[in-house]
């Protein structure tokens, strides 16, 4: 098996998770990581942000570590002319746009962009897709939290004047308990979780930045949305932590027989964990690349085989 030569850009808490995880690998070389700092604090070669492309020959896969509310959609796009890519973007709105734009850049260098990985979107994707298969009327429900979004983080911390922000998302507890006994049809995202955020501004931009994010399309604008200021010194006493977590659950009508699926995940580590998702869909783009696919790919077009390190015939006996 070939050993693949990565390497980073966005050297943010996703961005340390998968230089941790990389490591970790037994088929992976982590070539460098590029930022628009020059200091990271890590003994892994730091390169500037902007000169990616003169390293483009020494690199199958560059693990895109950005902030999807406005780096992906402004940077992505001419990282993919360049490199076989994988990101976590998750504006579920966008994303069709986003896999539009991908595509053609990645063909335009002969490169696969692998999208949207992570847990949601990701394995939740992958979750919704194949549990809703098996029903002919599946009712199907997704709950996030209680946890720290860190796209909405991300979000949050893009509007002018926050210093330090982050969103913790909280489903409605009834409504898992409904999805999970089949009644879920009238519980949507929407109406089953609350955004909570807590930001350090001065307080002059206190009421421009509550309107901001209350109001910010895709986020939080469809959501029941509380922002609270708080001091630096708490910000660092008390959101500190990045745990996260969910459930996809699914039921239906078989014939006369009544089925649930749940998928559920429980995460320490927010980041650490997208991180694993994105290390091995960064897996299945170098070898679809090594295979001379070219394109962008979304979670449901990989064969799973192609995320693990372990030969398909040992997984074949090991895990079907
Ligand atoms: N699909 C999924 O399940 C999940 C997706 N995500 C996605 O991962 C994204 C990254 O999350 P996270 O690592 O917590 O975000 P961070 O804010 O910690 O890191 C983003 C990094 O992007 C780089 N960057 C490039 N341009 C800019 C800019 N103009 N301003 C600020 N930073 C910039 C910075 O790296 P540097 O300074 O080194 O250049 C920064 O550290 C989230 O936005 C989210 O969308 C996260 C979790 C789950
Ligand atoms: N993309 C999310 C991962 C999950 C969490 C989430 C939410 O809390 O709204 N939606 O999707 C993240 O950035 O953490």
């Amino acid at each position: 098996p070939m050993t693949i030569r990565a390497a980073i850009v966005g050297y943010g808490n996703l961005g340390k998770s998968v230089e941790k995880l990389i490591r970790a690998q037994p088929d992976m070389d982590l070539v460098g990581i590029f930022s628009r700092r020059s200091e990271l604090g890590t003994d892994t070669p730091v390169f500037p942000a902007a000169s990616a492309a003169d390293h483009a020959q020494d690199i199958d896969v560059l693990f895109l570590c950005l902030g999807s509310a406005t780096d992906i959609p402004e940077q992505a796009p001419g990282y993919a002319r360049h490199f076989t890519t994988v990101d976590t973007y998750d504006n579920h709105h966008l994303i069709p746009d986003h896999y539009a734009t991908m595509d053609a850049a990645a063909r335009q260098g002969g490169n696969v962009a692998m999208i949207s990985t992570g847990w949601d979107p990701g394995l939740f994707s992958l979750n919704r897709t194949l549990a809703s298969a098996l029903f002919p009327d599946a009712q199907q429900n997704t709950f996030w939290g209680k946890g720290l979004s860190q796209g909405h983080s991300d979000a949050v911390r893009r509007v002018p004047g926050v210093r330090r922000g982050v969103q913790y998302t909280i489903p409605n507890e009834e409504a898992i308990v409904e999805a999970k006994a089949g009644r879920g049809a009238e519980i949507s995202a929407t109406s089953a979780h609350v955004r909570e955020c807590y930001v350090v501004a001065d307080e002059a931009d206190h009421a421009a930045i509550r309107e901001a994010i209350t109001t910010m399309p895709d986020y939080f604008a469809p959501y029941d949305t509380t922002v609270h200021f708080i001091s630096d010194e708490v910000f660092e006493r008390d959101h500190q932590g990045m745990p996260h977590g969910g459930h996809v659950v699914t039921s239906g009508d078989l014939g006369g027989s009544r089925s649930s699926v749940e998928f559920v995940l429980e995460l320490e580590s927010n980041p650490d964990f997208t991180a694993a998702s994105q290390v091995a869909y960064g897996r299945a783009a170098a070898r679809l690349k090594a295979e001379g696919k070219t394109g962008a790919f979304t979670v449901l077009e990989v064969a799973p085989y192609l995320l693990s390190p372990v030969a398909l015939e040992e997984l074949i006996r090991r895990d079907v």
